[in-house]
């Protein structure tokens, strides 16, 4: 069975209908990034999962003993509130010296464990809280915009690290992006969300549908060739909608799917 199924998902926030009919699954070791407009409600979807929002229908089924690892958009940590990396990641729950060296090393930060949280550039800051997600052995990553603020040969390095996290651990991730091309070269399968799951599939399948067209413009697709990462793994696609047996016909799309679904070049690429 799948590490997570979400089937018919909504979810209302105040007055707003931030999900509508949301169906994704995640299995085992894949790593799918969540890409949508500003609003379109791609953390919404992640704070569901960790359960940190109600929901008002659907279902999401979580594996048995499934561990969560959760890396938020935003963290503030008073800059005048003097902490080191060690003492960070063992908060709340007291964490040994070898098991934060470890989980720093995973994170590809393996020599912050002795430096004030106050002092760490964006990118060693994402990766003290890469690790501190680590530190739950997680089955399912979740990464919402972890690279925020970062450079892009930052955001990069910093999503190689992912994959590599995720080839060494086992560990499936499921991570939010508004760096496209980036994120989705790192990606087994893309999702785009605008409230509902407007396409899903591979990166290329979803850059070339014309549903995230629409969305994005159509430049992604030459950069995708440049960093599309190579893996040796498989993956089993199992029964899900939302998966590689519809690839065939191009892409998929839901049937409540009501924004401007036509090849629309002229759109400005406004999250690149
Ligand atoms: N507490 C709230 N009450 C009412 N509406 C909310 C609340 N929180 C979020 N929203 C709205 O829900 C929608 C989805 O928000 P969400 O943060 O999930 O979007 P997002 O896709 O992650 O956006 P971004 O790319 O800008 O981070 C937005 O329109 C937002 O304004």
């Amino acid at each position: 069975m799948s590490l997570l199924e979400i089937k018919g998902l909504g979810v209302t926030l105040g007055e707003h209908r931030a999900l509508n009919h949301v169906d994704l699954s995640i299995d085992r070791g894949e790593i799918v990034t969540i890409v949508g407009p500003n609003g379109s409600g791609k953390s919404t979807l992640l704070k569901a999962i960790i359960g940190a929002v109600p929901t008002d229908a659907g279902t999401i089924t979580r594996a048995k003993g499934l561990r969560i690892g959760y890396v938020p958009q935003k963290l503030h940590i008073d800059p005048a509130l003097p902490m080191t990396v060690r003492r960070f990641l063992s908060l709340p729950k007291r964490r040994g010296t070898n098991e934060v060296r470890a989980a720093l090393a995973e994170a590809g930060a393996p020599d912050l464990a002795d430096r004030q949280m106050a002092d760490l550039s964006g990118g060693q800051f994402q990766r003290v809280l890469l690790a501190r997600a680590v530190l739950e052995r997680p089955d399912l990553l979740l990464l919402d915009e972890a690279t925020q603020g970062l450079d892009q040969i930052g955001s990069a390095n910093f999503y190689r690290q992912i994959e590599t996290l995720s080839a060494q651990t086992g560990c499936a991730v499921l991570m939010v992006s508004h760096e496209l091309h980036v994120v989705m070269s790192a990606s087994d399968r893309v999702v785009c969300l605008n409230g509902h799951v407007c396409c899903h599939g591979t990166p290329e399948i979803v850059a070339s549908a014309p549903e995230y067209r629409a969305l994005f413009g159509s430049g992604t697709q030459g950069a995708l060739a440049l960093y599309r990462h190579q893996h040796d793994h498989g993956h089993d696609d199992g029964n899900d909608p939302a998966r590689a047996p519809e690839l065939p016909r191009g892409h998929a799309h839901t049937p409540d799917c009501n924004h401007a679904a036509k090849h629309d070049d002229s759109i400005p690429e406004a999250n690149q």
